[in-house]
């Protein structure tokens, strides 16, 4: 039986770390889909099962088909979590925000390149903050978009879904946006961190992981799972650290 990716369990990936070594992978945990009558504990649970962030997925029901936190909601969960939090904002108009987002205790603010006609002032402005710049790109978004902006990033995102929602299928044809994109930084030889998000599981985890990937967002997979939050972020790791069988 394989999961929406169309791979079997475990299928080795298709896109090998061509000319770049492969880097440490980290699981971010999503709170899309956690309990929200319950979301500090929530947080601490994702934080204790071992991920290496928490990814708040803040949408404004305009640029995506949903609504979610706030960044008062953000910092009521700060003092829940010793782990950094990045504000992934699927939002329309993310400028007017970013401050709030910063001031809620989120280390990192990921904006959408469709979103920001002047990304690089945009990101600037993060930076002005004090916190690190990410920009998400669409499924159809072309990898090419960042060239210029490289220089004021210090992380990408690679939708493996189209935002929106969490427990979607995994869009295996992005593998090779993410080797595009990490071909983009490998030359540029700046320190972008490489993030893919949506439909994270240990079914895909490793195949993005080996497009070129070190942070894997993953909800519904670690939220859901049915030994718990703590088996689940080790199953991932284990995923990703097993060795490669022998071709
Ligand atoms: O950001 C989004 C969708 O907009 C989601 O991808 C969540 O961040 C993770 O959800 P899962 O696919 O892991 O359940």
């Amino acid at each position: 039986m394989v999961d929406g990716s169309g791979k079997a369990p475990h299928e080795e990936p298709q896109h090998s770390a061509a000319s770049w070594s492969l880097k440490e992978p980290a699981v971010v945990g999503s709170v899309l889909g956690a309990d929200y009558a319950r979301l500090g504990a929530e947080v601490a649970d994702l934080t204790g099962a071992g991920v290496g962030r928490i990814q708040w997925d803040v949408m404004d029901r305009l640029f995506v088909p949903n609504m979610t936190f706030g960044p008062d909601v953000v910092g009521a969960c700060r003092e829940h979590s010793d782990v950094p939090f990045e504000a992934h904002l699927m939002v329309r108009d993310p400028d007017p925000m970013l401050a709030d987002f910063v001031a809620a205790g989120c280390e990192t603010i990921i904006v959408h390149a469709e979103t920001c006609p002047h990304l690089l002032r945009t990101l600037s402005a993060i930076r002005e903050l004090g916190a690190r710049a990410g920009v998400a790109l669409n499924p159809s978004t072309p990898a090419e978009f960042l060239r210029h902006v490289l220089s004021g990033l210090d992380q990408v995102v690679v939708m493996t879904v189209n935002p929106g929602f969490g427990g979607q299928k995994y869009i295996p044809a992005m593998e090779e946006k993410v080797s595009e994109v990490r071909a983009l930084v490998e030359r540029a030889g700046v320190p972008v961190q490489i993030e893919v998000d949506g439909g994270i599981s240990t079914r895909t985890a490793r195949a993005a992981w080996y497009a070129g990937a070190e942070l894997l967002v993953a909800g519904r997979a670690v939220l859901s799972h049915p030994d718990g939050k703590r088996a689940a972020v080790a199953e991932l790791h284990r995923v990703l650290t097993s060795p490669v069988p022998a071709s």
